[in-house]
This record gives C-alpha cells, structure tokens and sequence, in this order.
C-alpha cells in the first residue's frame, strides 16, 4: 500500500535518487546535493515537531512510501511561509497604455515587474514522483496529503496558498525565458541558478536579479509564447491542483516563466470535502474508495483505503489500513473522496 508520511534522516539516499531521477531538467526546490538536502530534513524533522528555531519558517518534506518494501517513490513539500523568512520572488504581469493622441495610436504593453508580494504565503513546493506514477492514485495521494495535513493543522499555515509550476523547457534542455532574459543577468545555466534557488540561501537572487520591470515585446518570441505556460511533465500535477481550486494569476515564475497558481486555503477542494471521523470496527476491501489521513505533526500519515462510514461519526476501514495509520478503535481521523 501507499503511505504518506514525514520525511526521516534515514530517507536522505532514497530521497536524492529520486530528486536525480527527475534529471537535470526538471527544476523543483528539491536540492540534489547530499548537504542540503540533509539539512532541508532535518528542519522538517524540527517542523513537524513545532520545534523550528528562533527566526526560522516551518517546511515541511513528506514521502510516499511502499508500505511493502519501504522504497521511497516520491516527495512533496510544504513551506509555510514562502521565502522562510527572506523575500520569495516573482514576476508580476501587468499592463500599460502607450497612447499618443496627436498620432493617434494606442498600444497595450505588457510589462513583468519583480515582485515580493507572495512573499509569507503557505508553498506547495518539492513535489517530485516517479514518472511511472504521474497522473495515478499514488499521485493524487501525494499531492492532496498536503492538503489534509493543512486541514489537520490550520493554525499553521496561511490564509491563502500558491504553487510554482515548471515552466516551458525544450528537450535540449534550453529554457526559453531564461535565455531571453535571466541569462543575461545571473551569466550562469538554468540547472545552475535553479540549484542555487533550491540550496537555502538566496541571497544570490536578490544580488543578481534585475531590478527594472521588463517589456515582454523584448523578449525571445519564444519567451514571450512560453510565459505563464506549464512544462508537459507538469500538466498532471496542473489539472490535480485545479480540481483543488488553484488559480492561475498574474505572477510567473523569475526564472522559466512558468504560471504561479493560486488559491484561497479554506476554499481548497480536499480542505472543504474531508471530514473527521472516529475509527470503528473492520471492513473489507470495497465501498468508497477515499484519502484517509491521522496522526498530528510527526505522527500524520496518509494513506488510501476503502470506507464504509455508518451513521454518525463513525468509520470502518480495513485492517491493513488500521495498521498502516497506527490508529485503534476510538481514534480520529479525517477522510477525503478520492
Ligand atoms: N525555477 C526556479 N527555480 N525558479 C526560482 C524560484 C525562486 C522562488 N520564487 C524564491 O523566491 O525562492
């Protein structure tokens, strides 16, 4: 079965085999260097815990494990406040008139300013799967598990919540708004700066990136037909995201232009459709099949299952899935439709 669950130091190899397997080309906030990735852990542990140092925002990294082997086979995040603690950069896409009367031409431009407005705002971010199980249940279960984690421990997390897509990325591994324009600036490839943007610190963002807004009709056409576009290996984790109420707006990502969806966290689908229930007797592997999630910080697990829900609060799960969560008859947990 799958299990969603924190992410433990021991999970640190398996973790950066996954964070390889993506390639070179799959940007996400995923570090793919031992070190980072340990400390990235490690202050996840802590998170869980509600134990984060002074000064530090909460982030937290849960896997999907194979409950039959242990393998690891996907990892997603969530950063409660982004930037934890420093500036999280976007684009904002907005509009000018440039109008003469006396010529009597009118001309809509469209110009990205850099911004800091998302900045503090709950992330969905790290998510990476084995590609064999993109668009599957293990994936739903992965990517929603979030979402009933935040419903578990509202308090936690903000009013509102944004997601970074992958943006346009050719099979050459060129990416056509970095080379219109971060490429200019940051002098480096766009695996580099995207590492960078994934280790902890990104004081290199605020040193190298450009200050002025800039006038898409300068870019690459190229870069102008990929802004606010998602990558073809993000469109599953796209249309899940949408099915839970995100949005996209008017931020992109700085570096690949890729869309910045957007959502009201009490709006979120899973959020507003999961209920909390009280584990109760033993049923078989038929019915509804649901998310079925337990356990606070360091204890949450998530899983899928098959429900009989009675009248009242009460819920009969099968035994694997009893096990699985750690749970006994009398304890709460929250399930979700798939
Ligand atoms: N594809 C990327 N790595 N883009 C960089 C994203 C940076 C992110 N918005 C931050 O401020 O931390």
């Amino acid at each position: 079965m799958w299990l969603v669950r924190p992410a433990q130091p021991d999970d640190l190899k398996q973790i950066l085999a996954i964070a390889g397997t993506q390639g070179a080309r799959l940007s996400s906030t995923l570090p793919k260097e031992s070190d980072a990735l340990k400390q990235k852990i490690e202050l996840s542990v802590a998170s869980f815990k509600g134990q984060v140092p002074e000064g530090q925002a909460p982030r937290f990294l849960f896997v999907l494990e194979n409950s039959e082997d242990g393998a690891i086979a996907g990892v997603a995040g969530i950063d409660a406040r982004a930037g934890s603690g420093e500036p999280f950069y976007s684009y904002r896409k907005d509009a000018l008139i440039h109008a003469s009367h006396e010529l009597g031409v009118s001309r809509k431009v469209e110009v990205l300013y850099p911004s800091h407005a998302l900045t503090d705002q709950t992330l969905l971010c790290s998510f990476v799967i084995r590609p064999e199980l993109r668009g599957t249940e293990a994936f739903d279960l992965l990517s929603r598990a979030r979402i009933l984690f935040i419903a578990e421990h509202r308090e936690w997390f903000t009013s509102r919540v944004v997601v970074e897509i992958q943006g346009v990325q050719n099979d050459d591994g060129g990416v056509p708004f970095w080379d219109s324009l971060g490429r200019h600036f940051f002098n480096m490839d766009f695996d580099a700066a995207d590492r960078y943007s994934a280790s902890l610190s990104k004081t290199f963002l605020a040193e190298m990136m450009p200050h002025n807004p800039i006038y898409v009709s300068l870019l690459s056409d190229a870069a102008q037909a990929a802004l606010g576009k998602p990558h073809d290996v993000s469109s599953a984790n796209y249309e899940l995201l949408t099915r839970e109420g995100f949005q996209a707006g008017c931020y992109l990502d700085i570096f690949d232009g890729g869309p910045v969806l957007e959502a009201r966290t009490d709006s979120l689908h899973s959020l507003v459709t999961s209920h909390r229930k009280v584990l109760h007797g033993r049923h078989e592997d038929d019915g509804e099949a649901c998310l079925i999630s337990a356990g606070e910080g360091e204890s949450f697990r998530c899983t899928l299952t098959w429900v009989d829900e009675s009248l009242e609060d009460e819920l009969k799960v099968p035994v694997k899935t009893w096990n699985l969560l750690g749970k006994s008859a009398g304890d709460a947990v929250r399930i979700a439709p798939l």
